[in-house]
């Protein structure tokens, strides 16, 4: 299955975005792309946090879902949507930061919440998703099937969820081909953390794993690491695009992930699970 992520430098203006994800998603469409990921926060990168809630819309109606779903229906592929804020009725102070996916007759096929919230303050940037945002409570992943029929299951997670690796243990229930993590790393932690954790949830969960990702200096003064990346169940990086706009691209290969698997059968000699007991006390 080929794939395609996108990054992007998002700027606070919606229509500007949208337009800009148009061109790039038609770009890796046309590259012969049948799986597109668009990075976190794609529709928006604010000038305030809650600027987010000002353009959030209801599950299932709005012009971002409306324009998600024609992409992925024009260009008949799956199309995973970075992410864009929906609100809830029951509070209108915070929306959730929603992956939705749509597959290639621009249905949704999943939505997944991100459900660990970034918090960060090196005493010159500070962050606090909380403040707008309302964390999901549960995993999500779907079935895309390639065109050659061949069904893949992909595991969805966003940006901060990455730091969290049983979040994605809890996608290996059963194994994914493909994780995808669309993100908005900060500089500072993109450069000491993003590569490392990306290669080590690609390497314990044998898996591929699809991160695009924003990248650049922001209108809103924000600066974000970029390097989008494609990752190999060895832990191989195969693309990777360190700043601006672009893609990355690659093949999902259903021979090297069976390669990896029987050489190294580490999923199957997990031990370790949900119903263990605490740890023992030493003597
Ligand atoms: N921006 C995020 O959600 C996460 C991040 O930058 C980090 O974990 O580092």
């Amino acid at each position: 299955m080929r794939l395609a992520a996108i990054q992007m430098v998002s700027t606070p203006d919606v229509d500007r975005n949208l337009e800009q994800a148009a061109t790039l998603v038609a770009r890796a469409a046309a590259g012969g792309a049948e799986l597109v990921a668009l990075p976190e926060y794609f529709c928006l990168m604010g000038r305030q946090d809650g600027d987010k809630l000002a353009v959030a819309e209801a599950p299932g109606h709005g012009p971002i879902q409306q324009a998600l779903s024609d992409w992925a229906r024009r260009h008949g592929i799956w199309l995973v949507g970075g992410t864009l804020p929906l609100a809830r009725e029951a509070d209108p102070l915070h929306a959730t930061n929603s992956c939705l996916v749509f597959g290639p007759e621009g249905r949704q096929a999943s939505r997944y919440d991100k459900i660990h919230l970034f918090r960060y303050d090196d005493g010159e940037r500070r962050y606090d998703e909380s403040q707008t945002l309302c964390p999901g409570r549960q995993p999500a992943a779907f079935e895309a099937r390639a065109r050659d029929g061949t069904a893949h299951r992909v595991g969805l997670s966003v940006c901060y969820d990455l730091r969290f690796p049983e979040l994605f243990r809890a996608l290996m229930q059963p194994p994914c081909d493909l994780l995808v993590v669309p993100a908005a790393f900060t500089r500072p932690t993109g450069e000491a953390h993003w590569e490392l954790l990306l290669r080590a949830r690609a390497v314990e969960n044998q898996c591929y794993v699809l991160a695009p990702a924003q990248g650049g200096r922001h209108e809103n003064g924000r600066s974000t690491w970029g390097h989008s990346l494609l990752v190999d169940p060895w832990g191989r990086v195969l693309d990777c695009r360190p700043d601006g706009e672009g893609l990355v691209t690659g093949t999902l290969d259903p021979a090297v992930l069976r390669q990896v698997r029987q050489q190294l059968p580490a999923l199957e000699h997990r031990v370790l699970g949900p119903g263990l007991p605490a740890t023992a006390a030493g003597d």
